[in-house]
């Protein structure tokens, strides 16, 4: 993401981008810093992006958007309208509903020009279709994408209110109606773009009192826990900014009357300014925002299921209810369906790498059964320990997810070298590189983490620093991708 085909009516582009910021400055409140200009990055596959035209200083503003200018809930006239209270859908598909109500009230809506420099076609994993998500192979993400779930919440929670109210969700493309499998169909294209534009452009909107950090979300466009969950809102322009993992140079501030953008470091002229994302996978990157940078590779992860592990323990199934080990830690509370493993770093020690459940859980089939009746009847788990035991279980259930991926690391570096620029791809092409480079970082994980356990299953230390450059390879070394 997100070239021109990303973006409808392409040959308007600049026009606009002008028109858009022509419309955010006639807003009362609105103030865009005149050093800064919304660029056309569609060439580097980016679609639009913030670029400083002049050097900025740290500190300094570069615009400040009202509060109530935010597409939210709060904002639009539809609360208003509808006799049930919007809010209580929960944030993801109260801002659906709002969202989808004001793209098709058409000029009409306040946000007409805002929707205009939204993209309507994303490369989130949402919209890959079969064959393009099982170039990912192994990948956990592919089990998060939660596109049924979605579905489901949709039709049960939006679709009445729509088909409810014919005179407040005008049709689209010449359907009758939005009852049918048309309309059905038609309402959840509609609701799909809705839903990932807040994916990947919503923001949680502090209360302007509240300086909490807001929680990190979720699979698919719901979570379990939306009731603790702040409000979304889209805060045109700030969400106009790429993101690019350690290249942040600039950051949204809540403040009580509007949403600020401050330069956090000297911009130089030319220079893209960059929000930030978080510190995520590039995985999750491609589920959540469909694009993925080299940048992001640092914080890239495997995980292992519940059920790889229990095999690789000897177990006959990863079933709570019949596994005892299972159960007693279920009952403790630490017990996950997958566990996730960091890529490993120079500077960490290797019992710092893995999750301290992992290694618990790994303690606890590791034990005797004389062992797991003592702890048992303690009501205490093992402390997590990496030991021979310990390592043998983890070695066999990363050699399985290993084997999972129908190719090798040094195919994967292979194909990667031989399918050309990342910028000029478009399509499936580039989704299939994207999936390649997500892969590579996976199997990058468990090479060094296997590594790693060569030794200490053979007797050396585990106290050595958990670098993939000096353990042992299975497979050819992996250059930074
Ligand atoms: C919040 S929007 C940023 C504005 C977006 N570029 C646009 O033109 O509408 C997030 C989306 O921008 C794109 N994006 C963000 N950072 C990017 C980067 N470093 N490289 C390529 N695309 C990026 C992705 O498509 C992502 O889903």
């Amino acid at each position: 993401m997100s070239s021109t085909t990303h973006f409808p009516d392409p040959p308007s582009f600049q026009e606009q981008s002008n028109q858009f910021i022509s419309w955010l400055e006639a807003n009362p409140g609105v103030k865009v810093n005149h050093k800064i200009c919304l660029a056309d990055l569609r060439s580097s596959g980016a679609g639009r992006g913030v670029v400083a035209r002049t050097h900025i200083p740290e500190g300094e503003e570069l615009f400040s958007i009202p509060r109530t200018l935010i597409l939210a809930v709060q904002n639009s006239e539809l609360k208003t309208l509808l006799p049930q209270d919007v809010e209580a859908l929960g944030p993801w598909l109260s801002l659906m509903l709002v969202m989808l109500y004001e793209y098709l009230q058409g000029e009409r809506s306040r946000w007409a020009p805002y929707f205009k420099v939204l993209p309507t076609r994303f490369d989130t994993l949402m919209f890959w279709s079969p064959a393009e998500l099982q170039e990912l192979q192994a990948s956990a993400v592919v089990e998060k994408i939660g596109r049924q779930g979605a579905e489901e919440s949709i039709l049960e929670s939006i679709a009445p209110i729509v088909r409810a109210n014919p005179a407040l969700f005008p049709l689209v493309g010449g359907l009758a109606s939005y009852e049918g499998d048309a309309g059905a169909a038609a309402l959840l294209e509609l609701a799909h773009t809705m839903g990932s534009l807040i994916m990947a452009y919503a923001f949680d909107i502090e209360k302007a009192e509240d300086d909490d950090e807001p929680d990190a979300d979720d699979d698919g466009y719901l979570t379990d826990d939306e009731d603790e969950q702040l409000p979304k809102g889209m805060v045109p322009l700030a969400d106009l900014l790429n993101a690019d993992a350690d290249r942040n140079n600039a950051r949204l501030y809540q403040e009580e009357e509007s949403l600020v953008m401050k330069a956090i470091k000297p911009i130089q002229e030319g220079d893209e300014i960059f929000n930030d994302y978080g510190e995520i996978p590039r995985a999750d990157l491609l589920r959540r925002y469909g694009y993925v940078t080299d940048n992001y590779a640092s914080f890239d992860v495997v995980e292992l299921s519940l059920e790889n592990i229990c095999q690789a323990a000897g177990l006959d199934s990863a079933d709570v209810e019949t596994q005892p080990k299972l159960q007693f830690l279920d009952e403790l509370d630490i017990l996950d369906d997958g566990y996730v493993i960091p890529r490993p770093s120079a500077e960490d020690a290797f019992e710092d790498i893995l999750p301290a459940e992992l290694v618990i859980l790994l303690s606890t089939l590791a034990l005797t059964p004389q062992e797991f009746e003592q702890r048992r009847s303690r009501n205490k788990p093992p402390k997590p320990a990496m030991e021979g035991s310990q390592a043998g279980i983890l070695q066999r259930a990363l050699l399985s997810k290993q084997g999972q991926y129908a190719t090798s690391l040094a195919q994967d570096i292979e194909i990667l070298h031989s399918s050309g620029s990342h910028a000029s791809l478009e399509g499936s092409a580039r989704r299939h590189q994207m999936a390649i480079k997500v892969r590579i970082g996976e199997k990058e994980i468990l090479q060094a983490i296997l590594g790693l356990l060569d030794r200490l299953v053979a007797g050396g230390s585990l106290k050595r620093t958990a670098n993939g450059d000096d353990s042992e390879s299975r497979q050819s070394k992996a250059p930074k991708v």
